[in-house]
């Protein structure tokens, strides 16, 4: 049962909302190492891994603290794409392009979880999301003996149309009470074959934070936290779920016109 609201904080411009996403990730980071010695984290794809780039690629003080200590991270994917991991649909791509790749050596090389390539071709995307699982149980045990996955933070993107992961409005999968990973085959948004977390997976993590920026953002924002209607969409669906443990990350023009109140720090 969630407690709680969500944090909702917006920032003026997109620096300073990098300088504070990357506090609040080092700061999941560090409450991670100490839990257990490693960071488990699952990333989006859209806009998500720009700005986290600018967040995490930023110079350091120099403090272990204040460092992504970039080995002992095991990144997976809050949902991808069913193409080969160099197309430019890719997820993985996308993470490799705008992070991945330019981490300095110091900094060391996380473990990135991709899907299974040898499946992206199949008719049906289930298998690719069953290897998906798999790869998720020998990193969090068994799915028969936990129940979910416990990432330490989950970072997602809100679609003008209110989706997260690829839980898309009024799709059946929004109701999977099972699957850790499940297949869409006909997502609104192309390309339609994907694979995505579930919702009781993202509601279940320590941390989950949406990043949503700029003014078209603002119309399905002020449905998710101010009116009824956008109650059932994807992104509200997690608010609910899991209450206080979310943070959302904006800028002024993507809440332009919300009311529900601002969070002024972290
Ligand atoms: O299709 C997708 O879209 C969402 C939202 O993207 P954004 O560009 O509006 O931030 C993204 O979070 C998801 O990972 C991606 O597959």
């Amino acid at each position: 049962m969630a407690t709680g609201h969500p944090n909702l904080h917006s920032f003026p411009n997109s620096d300073e909302l990098a300088t504070q996403l990357r506090s609040y990730v080092l700061r999941c980071q560090n409450s991670a190492f100490s839990r257990h010695g490693t960071f488990r984290l699952a990333v989006s794809g859209g806009s998500l891994p720009t700005v986290l780039a600018k967040a995490l690629l930023a110079t350091s003080n120099g403090s272990p603290e204040d460092t992504p200590q970039f080995s002992k991270w095991h990144i997976f994917f809050a949902d991808e794409r069913a193409v080969p991991l160099n197309h430019e649909d890719s997820n993985y791509r996308l993470l490799n392009d705008e992070l991945v790749s330019k981490i300095p050596t110091e900094l060391g090389t996380p473990i990135i979880h991709a899907i299974d390539e040898k499946h992206i071709g199949d008719d049906d995307p289930q298998e690719l999301a069953d290897l998906y699982q798999e790869d998720l149980m020998r990193e969090f045990a068994a799915k028969d003996s936990v129940k979910l996955p416990a990432f330490d933070l989950i970072l997602l993107g809100c679609g003008p149309d209110g989706h997260t992961c690829s839980l898309f409005p009024g799709h059946a999968l929004l109701r999977e009470k099972d699957a850790w990973v499940a297949a869409e085959t006909n997502s609104p948004k192309p390309p339609p074959k994907r694979i995505t977390l579930t919702l009781p997976v993202v509601t279940h993590a320590i941390s989950i934070a949406f990043v949503a920026t700029g003014g078209g953002k603002k119309e399905i924002l002020k449905q998710i936290f101010d009116l009824e209607e956008g109650s059932s969409l994807p992104s509200a669906l997690v608010n609910q779920g899991a209450g206080d443990k979310v943070s959302w990350f904006t800028d002024h023009p993507a809440v332009d016109g919300v009311s529900f109140p601002r969070r002024g720090s972290l």
